[in-house]
């Protein structure tokens, strides 16, 4: 789906690590785009390829051994790929910003909470240096930190985790960015501090009026803020649509697979369903045909020869799966 309008646009990205000597590709072929303001969730199991595709677009793979081979990543209209570390520097934490799962490794242990708002405001505004501190205590406070004038002062571990993830979101936001990057930001917090977060993020996003690329295993997450939902699997996409037409009218076979796995209130089981088997390890992806293949349910012998392409079954709606595919045999299959 190729947007003019979209803030991020992400082509063909491919993403491999060196194993031994061999490329094996987390990520292969990921295209999608995020508008200005939108919240896209990208889901799927651990394993899919989420965080690396995350960890590409800000250019913060291990340089050991990760790297991307081959797209493009459009910010603006602007190919990230090509650019050098200094070049990087400038955009992250100013126009593209990232929160992580855990805000005490994010957060530098020795250093007090207003000196780390402070440096993001110092390397990327002009804000004058009598401004600094005024300003970083009123980003605490614009992210719920009542005592933010004591805990300028303070050090990460003596905050909870909560407050660690809402400082994480203050120096996120510090310079306005145009995409905050949200990699399973409330998956290490207690279930009642995640609803809060998640609520901060929204009413952050309309304030600071920035686009959010969140990346969840977390149905709920996505059900909650989604506005877009790319459904990830084995590194590649596998349906995309809008939220509703997700939850609605899933298509791919794991899109509604990960649906049938969340425990419903009003249904009593004995055991709750789940996708047997695990996502394959990158050594052990299928080297031809459907990568969900030994999973799904409905699989068909052609699905293990022709590998599937990610298309259009109606406007806006994408879906890899040669079920949909008008030109693939077992088309008209009907899937359950
Ligand atoms: N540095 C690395 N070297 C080799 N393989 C890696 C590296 N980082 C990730 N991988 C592999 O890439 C694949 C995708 O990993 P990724 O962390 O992106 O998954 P994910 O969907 O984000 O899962 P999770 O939710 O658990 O973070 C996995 O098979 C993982 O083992």
């Amino acid at each position: 789906m190729s947007n003019h309008e979209a803030l991020l646009e992400i082509k063909d990205l491919h993403t491999g690590f060196d194993i031994g000597g061999e490329t094996f590709h987390a990520v292969k072929g990921v295209s999608f785009s995020v508008k200005p303001k939108e919240v896209v969730c990208v889901v799927g199991e651990s394993g899919c390829g989420k965080s690396v595709m995350s960890l590409s677009i800000m250019d913060l793979l291990p340089k050991h051994n990760g790297k991307i081979d081959k797209g493009q990543i459009l910010f603006k209209g602007k190919d990230l790929v090509p650019l050098n570390d200094k070049e990087m520097n400038k955009i992250r934490g100013k126009d593209i910003s990232m929160i992580f799962q855990e805000p005490m490794t994010a957060l530098n242990p020795v250093l007090t909470i207003g000196y780390q708002i402070e440096e993001v405001l110092f390397n990327h505004t002009s804000t004058r240096k009598e401004e600094i501190r005024k300003k970083s205590i009123s980003l605490l406070k614009q992210v719920g930190i009542s005592r933010a004038e004591q805990i300028v002062n303070e050090y990460p571990h003596q905050l909870s985790g909560g407050m660690r993830q809402r400082v994480m979101i203050a120096i996120a936001i510090a310079c306005q960015p145009q995409l905050l990057i949200a990699d399973e930001p409330t998956t290490a917090l207690d279930v009642t501090v995640q609803a809060q977060i998640l609520e901060l993020i929204k009413q952050i996003q309309d304030e600071v009026g920035m686009a959010v690329l969140l990346i969840t295993h977390d149905l709920g997450v996505v059900a909650e803020l989604a506005d877009q939902v790319v459904v990830m699997y084995a590194g590649q996409v596998v349906e995309q649509a809008d939220a509703d037409r997700i939850f609605y009218n899933p298509q791919h076979p794991y899109t509604k697979s990960l649906l049938g796995s969340i425990p419903k209130m009003d249904e009593r089981v004995e055991v709750l369903n789940t996708i047997k088997g695990i996502v394959p390890s990158l050594k052990n992806m299928p080297q031809k045909g459907c990568r969900f293949v030994d999973r799904c349910p409905v699989a068909m012998d052609a699905c293990r020869e022709i590998d599937p392409l990610l298309g259009e079954t109606e406007k806006g709606h994408a879906v890899r799966c040669i079920l949909y595919d008008a030109s693939k045999p077992g088309q008209k299959a009907e899937v359950r």
